[in-house]
């Protein structure tokens, strides 16, 4: 078991990793779980998938402590980080009689994490939520830090709040039944890590990659621990990405999420795999600058090829050229009036913020990947 504050100016609330967590869900959120009137309903948000593989388990669990688990479930997939679900949810939670002071349940990946932590920034101004993360990447990244949000048609995440959750519960003994694509996926956000901020991480998952996939669970757990206690720094240091520290965790992203935006937020393209996609050519860019050479940009796309993820644009047959991709980052969160921050790397397990990048070179850049 590991616990791992998350420390912020005047608040603090811990992530919990341990196996078995879910199943002793009453016992472990105990603080947050009030419930609403006599029968004592608790509200919980799940997709169908979430709900159908743990949401019997997490109500008998509930049930044995006197609690009622009431659920509003989505649809899986990105279509819930919309305007039209998160309107249906903030009426529910509304008509459940949510107060301020109560908690909502998130039982899912991060598509769920992102929607019900933004409904629940808005929702009377605010009222409380735990993360209960059930995909690898919701376990290492999108639960903790408070980053919410739902896409619109501009572009991903564009519509949002910084919120923290209360309580951050991680059982990665729900990692069984993710299916291995998913797995992969997270794990690109684990590479993220290594290469944004610490090459001896990096080094590890290069030897022991396989065996996360695999969820071997010592080395699972070392990975989500290691990811999570980086993160939770990183966000302690600039809670809202105002001070190029945060931004770190960007890697990939600017690329990532064109790439999102061009492939229609759908199953063709996962979140995790764009990202692993955008860091190589995050690092390939570097090199093109003699940040880093030749062999440590090849070296990074070669980590995230060995574990299955996609290294090369011009595999994934889109029909758009580089200034069209370049459009979609015009709607970045980063933009400033006259650059677009971009993450490059000093080193491998080192990022750093570019001011200086020239969106033509980008575009000319992104015409040769996807020729290659
Ligand atoms: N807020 C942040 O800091 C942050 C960080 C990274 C990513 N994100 C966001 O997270 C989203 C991606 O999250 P995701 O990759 O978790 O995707 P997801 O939430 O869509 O889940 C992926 C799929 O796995 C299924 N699933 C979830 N848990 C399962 C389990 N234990 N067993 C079987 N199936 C399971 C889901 O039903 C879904 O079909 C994106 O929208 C991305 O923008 C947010
Ligand atoms: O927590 C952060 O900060 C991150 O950047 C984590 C990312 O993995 C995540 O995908 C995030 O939602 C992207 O941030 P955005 O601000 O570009 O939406
Ligand atoms: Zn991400």
């Amino acid at each position: 078991m590991a616990v791992i504050p998350v420390a912020l100016a005047g608040r603090e609330y811990d992530v919990v990793i341990e196996e078995g967590l879910l199943g002793r869900l009453a016992e472990a959120a105990a603080p947050f779980l009030k419930g609403y009137g006599a029968a004592r309903r608790v509200p919980f948000v799940a997709d169908t998938n979430t709900q159908r593989l743990y949401g019997e388990s997490v109500a008998a669990n509930l049930a044995a402590h006197g609690l009622a688990a009431e659920w509003f479930v989505v649809e899986p997939g990105e279509d819930a980080k919309t305007w039209g679900v998160l309107e249906k949810l903030c009426d529910w939670l509304l008509a459940m009689g949510v107060t301020r002071k109560d908690h909502v349940f998130a039982l899912g990946g991060g598509v769920v994490g992102d929607l019900v932590g933004f409904a629940c920034a808005i929702t009377k101004r605010g009222c409380g939520f735990v993360q209960l993360p059930t995909t690898l990447l919701a376990q290492v990244d999108s639960s903790v830090g408070g980053k919410t949000a739902i896409n619109t048609a501009a572009g991903k995440n564009l519509i949002g709040a910084f919120h923290q959750p209360s309580l951050v519960l991680i059982d990665p003994l729900v990692l069984a039944t993710l299916p291995d694509r998913e797995m992969r996926a997270g794990y690109a956000e684990v590479l993220k890590y290594g290469l944004l901020g610490d090459a001896a991480f990096f080094a590890w998952l290069e030897a022991n990659g396989t065996k996360v996939l695999a969820r071997d669970p010592v080395a699972l757990e070392h990975a989500i621990a290691t990811s999570i206690a980086m993160k939770a720094r990183i966000v302690a240091e600039d809670e809202r990405e105002t001070e190029d520290r945060r931004a770190l965790l960007n890697l990939g992203h600017t690329f990532g999420h064109a790439l999102e935006a061009e492939t229609g937020f759908s199953q063709r393209l996962l979140h995790g795999e764009a990202v692993a996609l955008g860091m190589v050519l995050a690092a390939r860019y570097s090199a093109r600058r003699d940040e880093i050479s030749v062999d440590d940009a090849e070296r990074a796309a070669r980590a995230i090829a060995a574990s299955g993820l996609p290294a090369s644009l011009s595999a994934l047959g889109l029909t758009c050229d580089g200034a069209a991709l370049v459009d979609h980052m015009r709607h970045d969160k980063k933009a400033e009036a006259a650059t677009l921050p971009f993450l490059l790397l000093r080193a491998l397990g080192e990022a750093y913020v570019a001011r200086d990048v020239d969106l033509a070179d980008i575009a000319a850049f992104l015409d040769g990947e996807l020729a290659v």
